[in-house]
């Protein structure tokens, strides 16, 4: 897809959250990380990143993150990666309206950190490829390169090898129970279903939509386990990457909403649309036709 690269001063994008519809672990590399299998797809929903060029080589983050020094948010590391791997000697600042959940497996620092990288090789002109950009993202976190790639896909290696896959774009009802899983913590348990036997691509959408990391964190977490067992009683649930948010699907927009209306009011929880097309890549077509 060719977009527009014109020299711009600003520019303002989306960084969507994804859900795993499924994810299997099927194994462990020499090096710690989990080999997976898993269909990510994204939400209508998204954290909204405001960028502003600076001549000074300064990267600032202007939204403060509780309890986040600058330095390990995922938006300036990645800044700083792009700036290192180009010498540009340009620079930014940068605003955030966040709204999506930490540690709920919604990947939103991830998103944060492709939207970046994203945002950035437009703004410095540094017109590294979709591919580089990709490559660049996954020393960030195994999550980066589907953001980054901006197409639902069905992921194996530790999430980054991608095939285009289309689901059905369902509305999802997305319950956050008031817990923070560490992604880490998970990976590292002794009890992880590590042994998964691979699946093909074409059964990736029938049969077995389970996520095999939602036993243990049910098992940890009991408050995950409850909403589970509350949200079941109206639609199929899962459980979206290591927790703690987890989804179900609805048809209509409307059935979403009215089961909505009775979350109970502890955890935060949302609708939205099930989207086979990164909000991010639908803004970037948006700013290249207005731009030509
Ligand atoms: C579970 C998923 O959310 C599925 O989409 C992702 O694979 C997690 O991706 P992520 O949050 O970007 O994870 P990273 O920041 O790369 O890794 C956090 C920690 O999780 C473990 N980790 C992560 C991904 C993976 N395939 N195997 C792992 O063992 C590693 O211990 C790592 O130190
Ligand atoms: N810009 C950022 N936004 C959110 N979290 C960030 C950011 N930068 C760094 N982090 C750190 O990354 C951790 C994981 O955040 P994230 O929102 O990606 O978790 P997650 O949704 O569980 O991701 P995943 O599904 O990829 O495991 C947070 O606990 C936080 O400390």
């Amino acid at each position: 897809m060719k977009r527009s690269t014109a020299a711009c001063k600003a520019i303002s994008l989306p960084a969507p959250a994804k859900i795993n519809l499924m994810l299997h672990i099927t194994g462990q590399r020499p090096d710690g990380y989990h080999e997976l299998q898993t269909v990510f797809q994204f939400l209508d929903y998204s954290d909204q990143l405001h960028f502003r060029l600076n001549h000074h080589q300064q990267i600032n983050l202007l939204t403060p993150f509780e309890g986040l020094p600058a330095e390990q948010n995922l938006i300036v590391r990645a800044a700083k990666l792009l700036q290192q791997h180009t010498g540009t000697t340009l620079g930014t600042d940068i605003e955030i309206d966040k709204i999506l959940p930490a540690g709920g497996g919604l990947g939103g620092g991830s998103s944060n950190a492709a939207t970046t990288l994203v945002a950035l090789n437009q703004l410095w002109q540094t017109n590294l490829t979709q591919h580089q950009l990709a490559e660049l993202g996954l020393a960030l976190g195994a999550d980066v390169p589907v953001f980054i790639h901006g197409f639902a896909a069905w992921a194996e290696g530790v999430g980054e090898a991608l095939q285009p896959i289309v689901p059905t774009q369902d509305w999802l009802l997305v319950i956050c129970p008031n817990v923070h899983v560490s992604t880490g913590e998970i990976f590292c348990h002794k009890k992880l279903t590590r042994s998964s036997k691979p699946i093909k691509f074409a059964t990736a959408l029938v049969g077995d939509m389970r996520n095999d990391c939602q036993s243990l964190v049910s098992e940890l977490y009991p408050e995950v386990k409850k909403a589970l067992d509350w949200a079941s009683a109206f639609a199929p649930t899962l459980m979206t990457g290591t927790g703690a948010c987890i989804f179900s699907h609805f048809d209509q927009q409307s059935k979403a909403e009215d089961i909505l209306a009775r979350v109970p009011g502890d955890w935060q929880a949302f609708v939205a649309r099930g989207v086979n097309t990164s909000p991010l890549f639908i803004e970037l077509d948006k700013i290249a036709s207005v731009n030509h």
